[in-house]
């Protein structure tokens, strides 16, 4: 049994649904199939969920949606036209966002997250009213009536473990299950979603559930590349990863695949493929436990900007006990969360997502680090990237990080920081934004051109 997941892009349009429709029936095995909202047709177009964000935002306020209603609605009708479905279920997909919005508004983040998760939810009903209306034997499932069960984070839920157990009894039912991606309901049975492109959360959720043989994930590309397509033109493909290489990776800026949807699947072993919607023959990349080491040490290079450092110097850091909680606690105090740590005999540096402090907070925390742990420095640094370089061969490769520092310095990168994962599976770099893709470009010409392979 296989269960398959449909990225945005991949049922953006009617053209793209039909395509949806094709790879299911071709295989008997896949089974539960898991949908996000409709994505982008092209560039610039806007996901449905873009779209159902700002309308309850919009209605929070007070503020006229009604232009916001028929654009998203108009998707979803598009779709169903060009399927030639019967208007009923884009009426049902019109009264369910409307009431929503006419719901109650005393808890404002509740009535976001049960507006946003709408878009899978309609997406859902209209995948499985297609499948129908094509002699496929498929239902809509909701996350709810399966018991996919969540903690109440919105916009960042996790699994809760009971609902393994509950999505079992999946195998059980006759037909095709088409199944909403990116929400889950908390115990008081409110709707609470995943974080942004959770439906490969889903996807893996079900896939450890029904003890499924693969998870398919679908998407609009050929395969996971070594580096980000839009950074290098014609990347090499991937084949083969391990679980924990696609997590660093997918942590490190890989989009492609959602890094928090790699555990379910991989506590039980289920196998992940992901695969292209446009052209299904195409192998894809495979997720698996372990792989053989036979294409350099380096599998795949990943960036991710938006990143701040607090570096903290204290002579005789080293000696004293306590230190690094001191520092962790005084962050605690502001809620914030950090990314690493690397550190040294009398300096430490933590790494955050700038998003979570502003001036005001940062002057707190660096005089409360002066006065309170005695620093005898202390200095923010903003606007920097993190480069991700990832594969298990690191391991056994004497020099990678001199090649790598040497690429940086050929292309005249500074680089601002290093940290080698205790797992040796990455090396992280820290550099500014400013340079950034150049940075990346000048890894891959070291590591993947075909010349020094
Ligand atoms: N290393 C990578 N390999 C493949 N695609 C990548 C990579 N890094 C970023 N991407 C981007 O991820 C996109 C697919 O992810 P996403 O847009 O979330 O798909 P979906 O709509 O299927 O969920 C690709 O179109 C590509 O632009
Ligand atoms: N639609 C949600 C969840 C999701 O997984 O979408 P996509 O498959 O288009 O990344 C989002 O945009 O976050």
């Amino acid at each position: 049994m296989k269960v398959v997941k449909f990225g945005g892009s991949s049922l953006a349009s009617g053209v793209q649904v039909e395509k949806v429709y094709q790879i299911v029936s071709s295989d008997p095995e896949r089974k539960i199939v898991v949908v996000s909202a409709p994505g982008k047709r092209y560039a610039d177009d806007e996901k449905v969920t873009d779209l159902l964000i700002s309308c309850a935002e919009r209605c929070l306020k007070g503020e006229d949606t009604h232009d916001l209603v028929d654009t998203i609605v108009g998707r979803y009708q598009s779709i169903a036209e060009e399927l030639h479905l019967a208007d009923t279920i884009i009426r049902k997909v019109k009264d369910d966002l409307l009431s929503l919005l006419a719901s109650d508004k005393t808890n404002p983040s509740a009535f976001i997250e049960a507006v946003k998760a709408s878009g899978e939810d309609n997406n859902a009903k209209l995948v499985a009213a297609c499948f129908k209306h094509k002699g496929l034997n498929a239902h809509y499932v909701s996350p709810k009536e399966a018991g996919l069960l969540v903690s109440n984070e919105p916009g960042n839920a996790q699994v809760l473990p009971e609902s393994y157990e509950r999505l079992y009894a999946l195998r059980d039912q006759p037909g095709i299950i088409v199944f909403p991606g990116f929400f889950g309901y908390n115990t008081d049975g409110e709707v609470v979603t995943f974080s942004r492109s959770g439906s490969d959360i889903t996807g893996s959720i079900l896939a450890n559930g029904v003890k499924a043989d693969l998870y398919e994930n679908f998407t609009d590309v050929d395969a996971v590349y070594a580096v980000n397509p839009h950074l290098v033109s014609h990347p090499r493909e991937i084949c083969e990863l391990t679980y924990r290489e696609m997590r660093e990776l997918s942590y490190g800026g890989f989009s492609v695949f959602h890094d928090e949807a790699l555990i379910p699947a991989f506590r039980v072993g289920i196998p992940v493929n992901v695969k292209n919607t446009n052209n299904p023959e195409a192998p894809g990349t495979r997720i698996v436990s372990e792989r053989k080491n036979t294409n350099g040490p380096v599998v795949g290079i990943a960036s991710d900007d938006g990143f701040c450092s607090i570096y903290i110097s204290k002579y005789l850091m080293n000696k004293e006990i306590g230190f690094g909680r001191k520092v962790l606690c005084i962050l605690e105090d502001y809620g914030l969360s950090f990314e690493h740590i690397p550190s040294g005999i009398d300096d430490m540096t933590v790494i955050l997502r700038q998003s979570q402090i502003d001036e005001t907070l940062e002057k707190e925390i660096t005089a409360r680090l002066i006065e309170e742990l005695h620093a005898d420095e202390v200095h923010v640094e903003h606007d920097l990237a993190l480069i991700m370089m990832v594969g298990e061969g690191m391991r056994q490769k004497v020099g990678t990080n001199a090649r790598a520092s040497m690429a940086l310095a050929n292309a005249h990168i500074n680089i601002e920081m290093i940290n080698q994962g205790s797992s040796e599976t990455s090396m992280m770099f820290g550099v500014k934004e400013a340079v950034e893709d150049r940075a990346v470009q000048a890894l891959y010409e070291e590591f993947f051109s075909t010349a020094k392979v």
